[in-house]
């Protein structure tokens, strides 16, 4: 389990985590959601150790990540998997060297083995005839399973997912989901999903958590979300803008 206790951020004079508590279950999908620029992305940073906060705890089963070395951290690292929002693939590799990578460089597999696990990886998010491709000629859905296929690559515990299914169409929404909640099922995976898609949160989630103004506002199973009495949560799901509202 992932526990975030009173995080706090600020850059310079902005204060983008302003009291962050949170709980991430074990082996369940929690979506953390929220308008554009409200800290999504900087607490999913967080969670990884990519960013260190002002002040407050992220205990990853138990264990403060935010007072570890440099050293502690990378190998608390090797539980996690990110799939970035742009699946941050290397332009000059094939997807097959893309997914092989993180193999390479934290792994003493011989080369026979990361064939097969880049292959078993490949298979799972359908991408087995891309393998020799490279990103630029995938597509925007291809280039993020392909993405997640790395993020797999070393069998992670944790996922962290930056807007999965932003810019794609409704079919490959639909798969790139159904991919997600197969990982998580087959393998017990913890994914943390940070998005703005509400018809997939309603799909996939266990668990929802919003986050307006630098705090979590609203947390629980998508049917208690989707019921809230908060003004923000309820206008956030019926795609009401916030400045026709004057929320505060
Ligand atoms: N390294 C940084 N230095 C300075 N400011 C930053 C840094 N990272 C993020 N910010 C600021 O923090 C705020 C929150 O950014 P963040 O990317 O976390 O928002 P978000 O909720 O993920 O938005 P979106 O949904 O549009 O991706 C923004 O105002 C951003 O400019």
């Amino acid at each position: 389990m992932i526990k975030i206790i009173d995080l706090h951020k600020s850059f310079g004079a902005q204060e983008v985590l302003r009291g962050v508590n949170l709980e991430i279950p074990k082996g369940k999908i929690t979506f953390i959601m929220g308008q554009s620029g409200q800290g999504k992305s900087v607490l999913l940073k967080h969670i990884i150790g990519l960013i260190r906060p002002d002040s407050g705890q992220i205990l990853v089963d138990g264990l403060d990540i935010t007072g570890l070395s440099l050293k502690e951290l990378y190998r608390v690292r090797k539980r996690f998997g990110m799939l970035f929002q742009d699946a941050a693939l290397f332009d000059s590799m094939t997807v097959a060297e893309n997914v092989a990578f993180p193999l390479r460089e934290h792994t003493r597999l011989s080369e026979t083995e990361i064939a097969k696990k880049v292959e078993e990886k490949l298979a799972l998010v359908g991408l087995l005839e891309a393998a020799d491709k490279l990103p630029s000629e995938l597509s925007g859905g291809m280039r993020k399973r392909a993405g997640l296929a790395r993020a797999l690559a070393l069998d992670p515990e944790i996922i962290l997912f930056d807007e999965p299914t932003t810019g794609l169409d409704p079919i490959m929404t639909a798969s790139i989901n159904r991919l997600i909640k197969e990982s998580q099922q087959r393998h017990q995976l913890t994914c943390v999903v940070i998005s703005h898609d509400i018809p997939s949160a309603l799909t996939i989630a266990d668990k929802i958590a919003m986050l307006h103004q630098g705090v979590i506002i609203e947390e629980g199973d998508p049917e208690s979300i989707k019921s809230s009495s908060h003004p923000f949560v309820r206008r956030f799901f019926e795609g009401v803008a916030e400045e026709e509202g004057g929320i505060s």
